[in-house]
């Protein structure tokens, strides 16, 4: 298997340390603009994978030619925000860079499934699947997986057992939990446990400057359950065309993740306030979509 990554900042390199310790990868490639940077991580890696008794053509560079061949393409390419900005303030910049990085891809490894990890995620995501032209089950993000991930976390330190529990919607503000589907054991504070699921980014922003182990992690499971195909129920964003009554724009939602990529949209039956967050999102996002142009 060979994987692509655009963009060899901190959660492309640790990233990529992650999955060549988890995974068993035939090929690495890690392409950014800054060339030394993405030569240096790839040097680091080769080093650090012999390190593990394991092999993989790790390689480095600013040409994307690169990438040929690559069966996924993690792209964190762009701007991270810092303390006092929302995710949707990197939406203009950002999406710059992903109709620069789109173009790339389809030039040089145009059958690549792309997982999209640059905020503002959801609306990244959109114009990834917009500006390759891919099929959209081919070009998805992450970001919901992260926000169940913390909740778990929080309902974990507030002394309860998650079972079955995930959060969809915006990666970003308006993100909500399906309470109706959730199965948590123990006396939990739900609600406290979701809002400081909304905030806890930027808590960790302000401290070290940027989130990117449980990113970084994440992104791995996402890209296992492609790679070795394991049909995985994952929270992805998604374009939806008619999925829980919306349609263009890409939202977190449930999802079965395989070697198809987005194989199958999970639509569960939502409660009628569940339903009005997830629209809330929908708007949130078609509103920054459409001062960008889409
Ligand atoms: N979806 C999520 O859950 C999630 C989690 C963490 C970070 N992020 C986002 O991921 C992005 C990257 O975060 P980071 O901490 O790795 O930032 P970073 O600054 O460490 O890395 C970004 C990299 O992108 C490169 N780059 C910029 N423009 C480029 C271009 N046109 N082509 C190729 N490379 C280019 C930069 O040189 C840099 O190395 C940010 O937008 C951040 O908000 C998303
Ligand atoms: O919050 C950010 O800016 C980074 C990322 O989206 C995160 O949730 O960690």
């Amino acid at each position: 298997m060979k994987l692509g990554f655009v963009g060899a900042g901190r959660i492309g390199s640790t990233t990529a340390f992650t999955c060549i310790q988890h995974l068993d990868l035939d090929e690495v490639v890690l392409v950014d603009i800054v060339e030394d940077l993405a030569v240096g991580e790839a040097m680091d890696l080769s080093h650090a994978i012999v390190g593990l008794d394991k092999y993989a053509k790790i390689v480095g560079g600013s040409d994307y030619s690169l990438l040929k061949g690559c069966d996924l393409i993690v792209v964190s390419a762009g701007l991270a925000r810092k303390p006092g900005m929302t995710r949707l303030d990197l939406a203009k910049k950002n999406a710059e860079i992903m109709r620069s990085v789109a173009k790339n891809i389809v030039k040089h490894a145009s059958d690549s499934k792309i997982l999209v990890v640059t905020n503002p995620l959801d609306v990244m995501t959109y114009v990834m699947w917009k500006e390759t032209g891919k099929d959209r089950r081919e070009v998805f993000g992450m970001g919901s997986l992260l926000d169940t991930v913390r909740l778990k976390e929080r309902i974990i330190a507030l002394g309860g057992k998650p079972r079955r529990i995930f959060m969809m919607g915006e990666h970003g503000d308006s993100m909500f939990c399906p309470k109706s589907l959730a199965e948590v054991e123990g006396e939990v504070d739900l609600d406290r446990a979701i809002e400081e699921t909304r905030g806890v980014a930027m808590e960790v922003i302000k401290r070290k400057g940027a989130t990117f182990y449980a990113p970084a992690v994440c992104i791995y499971r996402m890209v296992k359950a492609v790679l070795e195909d394991t049909k995985e129920e994952i929270p992805t964003s998604v374009v939806l065309q008619g999925e829980y009554g919306i349609s263009d724009v890409a939202l977190g939602v449930p999802a079965i993740l395989g070697r198809d990529g987005v194989e199958r949209i999970v639509e569960y039956d939502l409660t009628d306030e569940e339903k009005a967050m997830l629209m809330k999102s929908a708007e949130i996002l078609k509103e920054r979509l459409k001062e960008l142009g889409y």
